[in-house]
């Protein structure tokens, strides 16, 4: 059993897909604290400070998990989960015909190591349909979602090419995790 430090459905969802037994609990960590522009820096900072404290209140017995997704633009710009709908609209028009990496980096702690992984998965977009994304806007979908933005709903259609894991882009490199994951299982 491992804890899921996270108030993320899309990472419990992950976890469920993969077969990992978890328990979910959410951790409060302010993202406004860290100081970076670069999108990679930014990802393992959270993780990090989400893990700390996680451990400061829930402890150690149990492997905790945590993470952090942000969208990087082809300029190098960071887009976090939107603040409302207007700010839905920029960010996703930003990506709309264009080049993003979705990056992901995660801390696995146990008592016997401590496992982080930053990973990016690297797509490009065809230009986003105006009608499909105020349908897309309307829907509410975009809510707590790095950039907006669903590689596995609203996205999917305009993908013209992906490197890297659907998994990494939906906020858990799972696959990168699993062995880590398994060792804990013996
Ligand atoms: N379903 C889905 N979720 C995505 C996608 N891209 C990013 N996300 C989610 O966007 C959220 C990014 O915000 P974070 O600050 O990393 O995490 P959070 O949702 O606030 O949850 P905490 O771990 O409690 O901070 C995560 O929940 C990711 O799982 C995607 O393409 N599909």
């Amino acid at each position: 059993m491992i804890c899921l430090c996270s108030a993320s459905e899309s990472r419990a969802y992950l976890l469920e897909k993969f077969g990992i037994e978890f328990e979910q609990k959410s951790v409060d960590f302010n993202e406004d604290q860290i100081v970076t522009d670069v999108a990679k820096d930014f990802v393992y900072l959270a993780s990090k400070g989400k893990l700390q404290a996680a451990e400061k209140r829930y402890g150690s017995d149990i492997p905790l998990l945590t993470a952090d997704s942000v969208i990087a633009t082809a300029e190098g710009e960071i887009l976090r989960k939107p603040k409302n709908r207007e700010d839905a609209r920029r960010i996703l028009s930003l990506q709309s015909g264009s080049c993003i990496s979705i990056i992901s980096s995660v801390h696995f702690k146990t008592k016997a190591f401590l496992f982080t992984n930053t990973s990016a998965t690297h797509y490009h977009f065809a230009k986003f349909d105006v009608d499909d994304l105020e349908a897309y806007l309307e829907s509410e979908l975009w809510q707590g979602k790095a950039g907006g933005c669903m590689v596995e709903g609203f996205c999917k259609k305009y993908i013209k090419s992906v490197d890297g894991y659907e998994s990494t882009a939906m906020g858990l490199q799972v696959e990168a995790l699993l062995p880590w994951i398994e060792w804990v299982k013996q």
